[in-house]
């Protein structure tokens, strides 16, 4: 837990992320903070001032244009605050909302530069639901509190000359009355980062349990399983677990006040009784023994404060180093400085050679979920990949997208080896439909057209769009391109599955890259519509490579290479004719369904 990471840093981190949103508005709190943490003292002194023209008058030793004079001052050193107040609070929620527009929009930018792997671990998981938790809001409060701390800070040194004049054992009272209020704010702000910290694991678990009520495929699953009383009970313990745990801190805290209070009245005393000393001995007059115990009073209050808002910061700044973390995540995988770049206009040679590779995990060292695979595609040959559940075939995939990098061996792509490519160069040249596909929750148009998002249209594009949704088999149930596929809408309509599935392959069909590789594409698509989808693979996808991953034997029959796995190995590779003559694991598989295709027939 790096929860004493430098608050000091972080507090500048968070200055500067404002100075870079806007530096006339920082400027302009700052100055206006510092005012008004002095500006009050001028209320004291004056009211000091007119009681001492009154007693004056009465000795018939002033005029009332003294008295006047001080009553204007004490007049504008309550009204200048007021309006200044008003103006800070204008600008502070002006300035709050336009960084909180800042930070969620350079948030989305560094976390769409991460790979999956740093995506998938747990720290960065645990990372993401801090901020989420503590929301921007972290970071904007940590500012509060350093604008706070200026005010406190301008107060604190114009009482300290204000008391200082008066008499400097009341600066020593004052200082030795605040001093304990440190460490127990101090304490106290570390046992709810601790807890809070400690708990994220919880919060995620409760968030997931909460997200079975509120998604409706998980909403109907929990009524139909009736799994209701079981989540409700998951949630209420960690919650109920998480509340003791706070309760118990904020019990602490108010026994600390009860003590920290009666170490004050203390001081309190000691300070009347000297001042009293003093103005039975004649050296202060009665306007000053006022201003003396108002400044007294107030100089605890704001050292009181500044110290609360000192522990404040401390605690908004462990919690806003979870941004700051978060956006210094950098992607494990990324382009090298020297990466060659390519523009592929053709589809490429892909070669592995000795490919091994184990997910990476935080905990320890994870098996080999691919072991010494080397195998050629040639560049437009239609590949298919089978094998049983875990075999590796995603895995496979994702290796070649370099959403991984190999733990062994190494990929080639016409001859260079993957890691040494610009990135985003080999991700333009690839189109992938994972097998648990993103649903988009824009009109059918949008929803294939992400599929070349970079494009800019032309003439063609709503053809092109068309004939996506035709090789797919998603135009026979697409009444309009401007439908807006999100029921929670007005006018938006909900899909069935396999229509979902229909308009992402409608998406790669559009996306035409020159590697499309395709994840059970029609695993909720039926036997018609996949024929359809198939022949069009081969029809209009000429030149371009395809990696298709599939369970269905009869659907990889034409491909020019079978890619078989089993346990992260190639245990047979060959064209179907040549698989079969092996009368190995594939021949076996295929004649089990195919026999079983038969024996329903009858
Ligand atoms: N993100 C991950 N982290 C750790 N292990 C993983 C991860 N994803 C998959 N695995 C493991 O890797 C192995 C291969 O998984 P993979 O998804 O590649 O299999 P598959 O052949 O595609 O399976 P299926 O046919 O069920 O889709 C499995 O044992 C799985 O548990």
């Amino acid at each position: 837990m790096k929860s004493n990471r430098n608050i000091f840093t972080v507090s500048i981190r968070s200055i500067a992320f404002a100075w870079q949103t806007n530096r006339k508005i920082l400027l302009l709190l700052i100055f206006l903070n510092l005012f008004q943490g002095s500006v009050v003292y001028l209320q004291f002194t004056s009211f000091s001032a007119i009681v001492d023209e009154i007693i004056r008058i009465k000795q018939g030793v002033s005029s009332t244009r003294e008295l006047i004079q001080s009553a204007v001052i004490l007049g504008l050193s309550f009204l200048v605050p007021t309006i200044v107040g008003n103006i800070v609070s204008f600008y502070r929620n002006k300035f709050r909302l336009q960084q909180g527009v800042q930070l969620e929009l350079y948030k989305i930018e560094k976390q769409s530069a991460l790979d999956i792997g740093t995506i998938e671990s747990s720290s960065y998981q645990n990372l993401l639901r801090g901020a989420k938790e503590w929301g921007s809001g972290s970071v904007l409060n940590l500012q509060d509190f350093i604008f706070t701390s200026a005010t406190s800070f301008a107060g604190i040194i114009t009482s300290i000359g204000i008391l200082w004049a008066l008499n400097r054992w009341l600066v020593l009272f004052a200082a030795l009355a605040a001093a304990p209020v440190y460490f127990f704010y101090k304490k106290y702000s570390m046992e709810v980062f601790r807890i809070r910290y400690l708990s994220l694991d919880d919060h995620r678990v409760i968030g997931n349990r909460i997200s079975h009520f509120e998604e409706l495929q998980k909403a109907v699953d929990v009524i139909l399983l009736k799994l209701k009383d079981w989540f409700k009970e998951q949630i209420r313990d960690r919650k109920v677990s998480f509340n003791e745990k706070i309760i118990a801190a904020e019990q602490k805290k108010s026994l600390s006040y009860a003590v920290l209070s009666l170490w004050y009245l203390l001081f309190l005393f000691a300070a009347i009784a000297l001042m009293t000393k003093e103005a039975l001995a004649g050296s202060i007059a009665v306007g000053g023994l006022l201003l003396a115990f108002n400044t007294y009073t107030r100089f605890y209050q704001t050292i009181n404060g500044y110290i609360e808002s000192i522990s404040f910061t401390e605690e908004a700044a462990r919690y806003a180093a979870r941004w700051f973390e978060l956006f210094e995540t950098e992607p494990k995988i990324r382009s090298r400085k020297d990466a060659v770049r390519i523009s592929f206009t053709t589809a490429p040679l892909i070669e592995f050679k000795n490919v091994s590779f184990r997910y990476p995990n935080e905990e320890g060292e994870t098996p080999l979920v691919l072991q010494s695979l080397s195998f050629t595609i040639r560049p437009g040959e239609k590949i298919a990949i089978v094998g049983i559940n875990g075999s590796g075939k995603t895995t496979l995939i994702k290796l070649l997208c370099r959403i991984y990098d190999p733990t062994e061996g190494n990929i080639y792509i016409n001859g260079t080896d993957l890691r040494d490519i610009y990135l985003e160069d080999w991700q333009s040249a690839i189109g992938i439909l994972f097998q648990d596909f993103p649903v988009y929750n824009l009109t059918v148009r949008e929803s294939i057209g992400v599929g070349r998002i970079s494009e800019t249209p032309d003439a063609t594009q709503e053809e092109r769009l068309r004939q996506a949704a035709h090789f797919s088999g998603a135009d026979e149930f697409i009444t309009s391109y401007d439908q807006l596929i999100w029921k929670e809408f007005k006018d938006g309509v909900d899909l069935s599955k396999g229509q979902h599935q229909r308009l992402a392959v409608a998406r790669m069909f559009y996306r035409n890259a020159l590697v499309t590789i395709l994840d059970e594409p029609t695993a909720s698509i039926d036997a018609v519509t996949e024929e359809k989808i198939f022949n069009s693979l081969e029809k209009h996808m000429e030149g371009k490579t395809v990696i298709l991953i599939t369970h269905r034997f009869s659907t990889v029959k034409n491909a020019d290479k079978i890619l078989m796995l089993e346990h992260g190995r190639i245990i047979e590779q060959g064209s179907h004719k040549e698989l079969m003559l092996l009368r190995g694991q594939y021949e076996a598989l295929f004649t089990m369904q195919a026999k079983r295709y038969l024996e329903n027939e009858d």
